[in-house]
């Protein structure tokens, strides 16, 4: 079998109980499927949820806790209650886990960003085992990844990864809330995230998780989007990874084959990137964008809006309104002098080649 890159996220609910512990069973389960992963030659990050509620019950709360400062403090009791056990039980394994904690700044922040991408492949190099969570205790709720669904889809794009396992309480995606209806039918394979999926999603999840389905369904969306397959459900015994990821999991996979990989620049821009100003372009600039894959020159720009530097990301505004976002090679300054003008006209001692304001790979259609 070739050697894949996974991303496996565990839920809160696949990790503790409802007391607010660990369960040392489920944990050790999880261990030992990872650590055959490992073994056979796969690359493995863990996206680890379970913070907040192996944590809680340490602080005196009698159930997960819903105001910032209960979540924040008991994630800060919780997670080093999970690492502690992951490092306790992979060095049965001698597998060495790396505590990654990551928030929305990290990668809204191009530097960070980059520095995660290359922290993570070192750390894969070396064999490594990373195991990421939200930071919980810094978060501000604003800016947050939402949830951990979210965020492993976030990883699995930022490292290209073959395939994202999304492990929960619940054997796949129903068409409706099995909890609710002990008649609901079990999709095995989708192609995308259509309204009808997120509609039967609705019902919220469980006592220690955040999302519910719903929140996995936006972040397969993600995932997808990145060139990411997904499988959500869940298994047991040390070979429920290696099956699902031989294709009979427990569960659903979401997906075709053939998805394209967006690279980390299309990636940084289209997802976490801010605009800091605008151009509009005419007809001809739009169709070369749109259609042709094209990079847009100053001719086709009429007007800019906001003040930017070079480097910055723009959105770009068409006909119908905004149909891209891209980085720009010039400040706002440099741009309004040569706006409108044919590529002959605008080069000068400072720019004696490059008439490109956005280059087509660092461009992405809205
Ligand atoms: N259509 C659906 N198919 C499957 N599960 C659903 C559906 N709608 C809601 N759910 C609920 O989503 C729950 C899983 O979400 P959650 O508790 O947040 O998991 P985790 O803690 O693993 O992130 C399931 O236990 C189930 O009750
Ligand atoms: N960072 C939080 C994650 C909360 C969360 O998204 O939980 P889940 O829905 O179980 O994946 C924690 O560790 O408690």
């Amino acid at each position: 079998m070739e050697k894949k890159r996974v991303v496996v996220k565990i839920g809160s609910s696949s990790l503790t109980n409802a007391k607010g512990e660990i369960d040392e069973k489920k944990l050790s389960d999880h261990i030992a499927s990872i650590a055959i992963l490992k073994k056979l030659g796969h690359e493995v990050i863990l996206v680890s949820s379970g913070a907040v509620a192996a944590g809680f019950a340490k602080l005196g709360y009698p159930s997960r806790p819903v105001t910032l400062k209960g979540k924040q403090a008991a994630a800060a009791v919780g997670q080093s209650l999970l690492i502690q056990n992951y490092i306790k039980q992979f060095s049965q394994f001698d597998i060495i886990p790396a505590q990654i904690l990551l928030t929305r700044n990290d990668f809204s922040k191009r530097d960070r960003y980059r520095n995660a991408y290359s922290t993570l492949m070192e750390l894969l190099e070396r064999g490594i085992l990373p195991i990421i969570n939200e930071n919980d205790t810094v978060s501000v709720e604003e800016l947050t990844f939402g949830d951990n669904d979210m965020l492993s889809a976030l990883v699995s794009g930022l490292v290209h990864a073959g395939q994202l396992i999304i492990l929960t309480d619940i054997n796949g995606l129903y068409d409706s809330n099995p909890k609710d209806n002990p008649d609901a039918k079990r999709y095995d394979f989708i192609e995308g995230i259509t309204e009808e999926f997120m509609k039967g999603a609705e019902g919220s999840g469980s006592k220690v998780g955040t999302g519910g389905m719903k929140s996995k369904l936006v972040a397969a969306e993600t995932a997808i989007s990145l060139g990411v397959k997904v499988f959500i459900g869940n298994g047991s015994g040390k070979e429920k990874l290696i099956s699902i990821l031989e294709g009979h999991g427990d569960g659903t996979y979401i997906g075709k084959d053939e998805l394209t990989a967006i690279n980390n620049n299309r990636q940084w821009i289209s997802l976490h990137s801010t605009v800091q100003g605008s151009l509009y372009v005419d007809k001809g600039a739009e169709t070369a964008l749109m259609n042709h894959g094209s990079s847009l020159l100053p001719a086709g720009i009429y007007k800019i809006e906001g003040i930017f530097e070079k480097g910055n990301v723009v959105e770009v505004i068409g006909e119908s309104g905004r149909i891209g976002k891209g980085e720009v090679l010039y400040s706002s300054d440099e741009l309004m002098s040569i706006i409108g003008k044919k590529s002959e006209e605008c080069k000068n001692a400072e720019h004696p080649s490059r008439t490109t304001v956005i280059h087509r790979d660092k461009w992405v259609k809205i």
